[in-house]
């Protein structure tokens, strides 16, 4: 039986790999190729599984939520693999938490059941142009953040630097010159919104012609695995084995349901954080003149973008951050909220 190709998406929180995902599924689908998705996000809720199922309605989807791939959820992604699989898809994508080291679900890939199934063909890594130069001197006191950052750069085959639309062009020669020190061997793309030419990504790739008939594309949502929330700092001790990420916190803030909040007051909560808050997702319904309507928010590197969506949950926020005050978070989300 041919193996099935598995291309992994790295990079750090907010740099641009979900927009990456969605190109590539497009592609995928120009070239008749039926993609499986397994995707790992910090946090109890699933944002990025909520904007790839209004942009591609039904493609098959695993989700690891509130967890990194490294420790435990190494044997939850094989077998969320393993399902995947039997869907019998033509190639797979793996989208990592920002904060986890691709060699760790290389790792996974090989356990028994998986060897003769899978082919790991990319490691994809996307990185954020406006801050990865920073990076060393942000993360300074944690260790294996700035190593896990590394590693992503170090064992890709192919390189993103994207968002070159927030830098002037005279920085990109010393990002490019710096991941080539750290990779000397990757193919490096400038992208602005992770849009790129995908041949070289989907070169030799083919439907796999399987010896059962066809299974009809299916188009749902296979599976999901959710876990508590991270509740204090999460350190990951393994023997032997590198931490994937060490102060990292998530924390989730639910809205209740008719809660007036507006965009300048999300806004105004999301800036006062400074350095702890790394990145924020959610799903918010506004109170504004003409009523309300749901937005996709989302503050990446500093910067906060809202999007209309079709979501009709309950409006939640998930804050992504090192050492995050918690307490006063949810005070002050309560505050707006009341
Ligand atoms: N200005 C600008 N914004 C971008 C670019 N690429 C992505 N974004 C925005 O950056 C934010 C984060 O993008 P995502 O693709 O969700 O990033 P991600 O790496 O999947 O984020 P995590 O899942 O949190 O790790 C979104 O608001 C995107 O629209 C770009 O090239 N330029």
């Amino acid at each position: 039986m041919s193996k099935v190709p598995v291309i992994i998406l790295s990079g750090f929180l907010g740099s641009g790999k979900t927009t990456l995902l969605l190109r590539l599924l497009h592609e995928a689908n120009r070239h008749q190729l039926k993609p499986a998705i397994l995707m790992n996000e910090l946090g109890q809720y699933d944002v990025d599984g909520g904007t790839i199922h209004t942009d591609l309605p039904g493609a098959s989807i695993e989700k690891l939520l509130d967890g990194c791939i490294c420790c435990s959820k190494k044997v939850e992604v094989a077998q969320s693999v393993r399902r995947l699989l039997d869907q019998q898809p033509d190639l797979l994508f793996i989208e990592l938490t920002g904060v986890a080291n691709p060699e760790e679900v290389a790792d996974a890939l090989t356990e028994p059941y998986l060897l003769n199934r899978v082919e790991l063909k990319h490691i994809v890594t996307v990185l954020d142009a406006e801050w990865v130069l920073d990076y060393n001197s942000i993360f300074n006191t944690d260790r294996q953040l700035v190593h896990t950052l590394r590693r992503q750069m170090e064992v890709a085959d192919t390189v993103l630097i994207n968002k070159t639309d927030l830098v002037p062009s005279s920085h990109l020669p010393k990002i490019e010159k710096a991941v080539k020190k750290q990779n000397s061997s990757a193919a490096i793309h400038f992208t602005k919104h992770s849009e790129m030419n995908m041949e070289g990504v989907f070169a030799g790739l083919q439907p796999i012609v399987l010896s059962a008939p066809v299974v009809k594309r299916s188009f749902k949502v296979i599976g999901s695995v959710r876990k508590q929330e991270h509740t204090a700092n999460h350190h990951h001790e393994h023997e032997g084995t590198e931490k994937s990420f060490s102060r990292v916190q998530t924390l989730t803030l639910p809205l209740a349901e008719n809660t007036p909040i507006t965009l300048k007051q999300v806004e105004r909560f999301l800036k006062q954080w400074g350095g702890q808050l790394l990145r924020a997702k959610g799903y918010l319904t506004l109170s504004n003149s003409d009523g309300s309507d749901n937005r996709l928010v989302q503050f990446a590197g500093s910067r906060i973008s809202w999007q209309p969506t079709e979501y009709e949950g309950s409006s939640y926020l998930v804050l992504i951050g090192i050492d995050l005050d918690r307490e006063q978070m949810e005070q002050e989300w309560a505050k707006l909220a009341n």
